[in-house]
């Protein structure tokens, strides 16, 4: 070895022998270096060759873009989609990044790994653009690596660490609570075993807007439209899920302090009452899946999805929490956004009645398996979700490696945040898009374009989809059948304007308006009873 350094440090270098060692001396230092690099190194650097998505200017120091966000982040994101085109990056916060773009964002992850002296070093962002292509082509088509969620102290405390599934990381126990769901309350499934439930309780709920819902002065729906039949709104539990949907709700649109992992040290008492509000949903739901157990253990078996979840428990031979809050808010909101749309759209009531007069009667009430015999009644429920879905930006996933798109570069543990809002109000997609048109969805040419992202996508999509687009339905379709919804009156008698639902409210929150449901004939209390 002596004898080679001694030979190449008394060549001269000028000379064609000279540079011709240099150059095999290099090369193989090259071939060294590369076949002491591990994959993984080899991967890494394959990665850091690609381009970094492009991103909004404006970034400041540890707090990114989190100030230009502002209040409204779905409309920001739109609009940055248009000068920035279909892909780039947000940073928010010291170490996250929301990517954004015609749909997608992605935000960047803690990296406790990057922790040093106490201070956490910056994720570089990526950020994705979007449009439904994109979320095709990466949470659809890449949903194993995409379809993680994050990782955040106060709502990991909040889900019991994942337990409460919706927020589990991707992996063998998320996998079973998605087959368990899938097969509990698939289509098939809730046409057969459970038309009755929806049968039930939207009887209750029309004889209960026949009572209350013909005064001058209107009423608010959401009075009479929570859980319909089977809570009172004085019940106790009823008062308490409130209260744990209301603090859930806040604890998952309120991630500002998890933005900044060196703030951590200050989550703690948020943490300790997620905790507490985890125990509280342990206590109140649970309460139910008891009953059912116990029903079971002594051969009273029950007919509902419960009893189906905890025999596929029993099959699997595991334990996890059934009670899980996803389903709660989102499908009334939609029924009450659907309301206050069709006070205003009088013209869209009549043309479902008489789909509904022409193809079902007036003998009898719809029912959740008539939707194939009322395309324009359902088209109602499909623009709803497009014209006011619950959430706009939905649940972010997470992608659990690094990942090449289109010559960019994702960072593992990437967010990707589905901005409907985006893609929604697309006039390419949907061509005047502002205005309510439920035959948009009629049209043949609609073919294999996604008529709306308010479930998200890919392998996290919502599963209670179609129990929640029944349930709606059947509750739309026979109010149109047996009320008119029409404006309150003032006190000279006349119509006082019904808002539409916001669209920058970015959180759930039950719309706060008034209508009145005016009984289209002398029947409906009869057809109600007898149905
Ligand atoms: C119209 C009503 C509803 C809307 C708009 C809605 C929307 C959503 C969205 C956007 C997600 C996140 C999807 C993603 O990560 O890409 C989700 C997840 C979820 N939804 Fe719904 N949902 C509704 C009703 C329901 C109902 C009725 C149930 C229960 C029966 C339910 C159970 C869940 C669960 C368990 C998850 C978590 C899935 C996972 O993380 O793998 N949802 N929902």
């Amino acid at each position: 070895m002596t004898e080679a350094l001694n030979t190449l440090t008394s060549l001269d270098w000028r000379s064609a022998n000279g540079a011709l060692v240099a150059a095999a001396a290099a090369a193989t230092g090259i071939y060294v270096a590369n076949r002491l690099l591990t994959p993984e190194d080899k991967e890494a650097e394959k990665f850091k060759k690609l381009n970094k998505l492009p991103s909004p200017p404006g970034a400041l120091p540890i707090i990114g873009h989190l100030f230009s966000v502002g209040k409204s982040p779905h409309i920001k994101f739109s609009e940055w989609s248009k000068t920035l085109g279909p892909i780039y990056s947000v940073k928010m916060g010291s170490s996250r990044t929301w990517v954004s773009c015609r749909g997608v964002c992605l935000f960047g992850r803690r990296d406790r790994s990057g922790i040093a002296g106490g201070l956490v070093v910056s994720l570089v962002i990526e950020v994705i653009h979007n449009s439904p292509e994109v979320i095709r082509e990466i949470l659809d088509r890449r949903g194993a690596t995409y379809s993680d969620r994050m990782s955040w102290d106060v709502l990991d405390a909040a889900s019991a660490n994942g337990i409460m599934w919706g927020l589990a990381q991707n992996g063998p126990y998320l996998r079973m609570w998605r087959k368990h769901t899938n097969n509990t309350i698939s289509k098939s499934k809730l046409e057969k075993e459970y038309s009755q439930v929806f049968i039930t309780q939207s009887k209750q709920l029309l004889l209960n807007l026949l009572e209350k819902g013909n005064e001058p002065e209107g009423i608010n729906p959401s009075d009479e439209m929570y859980l319909y039949s089977t809570f009172t709104k004085d019940d106790p539990d009823f008062k308490a899920m409130i209260q744990i949907a209301v603090e859930f709700l806040q604890l998952l649109s309120d991630v500002t302090m998890e933005l900044f992992p060196f703030l951590s040290p200050f989550l703690r008492s948020q943490v300790h009452n997620a905790r507490l509000l985890q125990l509280e949903v342990q206590k109140v739901f649970g309460k139910y899946v008891e009953e059912v157990r116990q029903a079971r253990k002594d051969g009273n078996e029950r007919n509902c999805a419960c009893n189906e979840y905890l025999k596929a428990q029993e099959t699997d031979n595991e334990n996890g929490l059934m009670e899980d809050i996803a389903r709660i808010d989102t499908s009334s909101i939609v029924l009450l956004n659907g309301i206050s749309i069709l006070a205003s759209h009088p013209n869209i009531q009549e043309r479902a009645f008489a789909e509904i007069k022409d193809n079902i009667g007036l003998d009898r009430l719809p029912r959740d398996t008539d939707e194939g015999r009322l395309p324009y009644t359902r088209a109602i429920l499909t623009e709803i979700l497009r014209f006011r879905p619950p959430l706009w930006l939905g649940v972010p996933h997470s992608n659990t490696k690094d990942e090449e798109y289109e010559g960019y570069h994702i960072p593992a543990k990437s967010a990707h945040v589905i901005n409907s809002y985006a893609i929604h109000f697309n006039p390419e997609i949907y061509p005047d898009p502002y205005t309510f048109k439920p035959e948009r969805h009629l049209e043949e040419d609609v073919g294999n374009i996604r008529q709306h992202y308010a479930f998200g996508a890919g392998r996290r999509i919502c599963p209670g989809s179609f129990l929640a687009e029944k349930s709606v339905f059947i509750l739309i379709s026979r109010i149109v059948q047996v009320f008119r919804i029409e404006p309150p009156l003032d006190a000279q008698g006349n119509p006082v304007e019904v808002p539409l639902p916001d669209v920058t409210v970015t959180q759930p929150g039950m719309p706060n308006f008034k209508v009145r449901f005016v009984p289209r004939h002398d029947d409906v209390k009869s057809m109600c009873r007898d149905d």
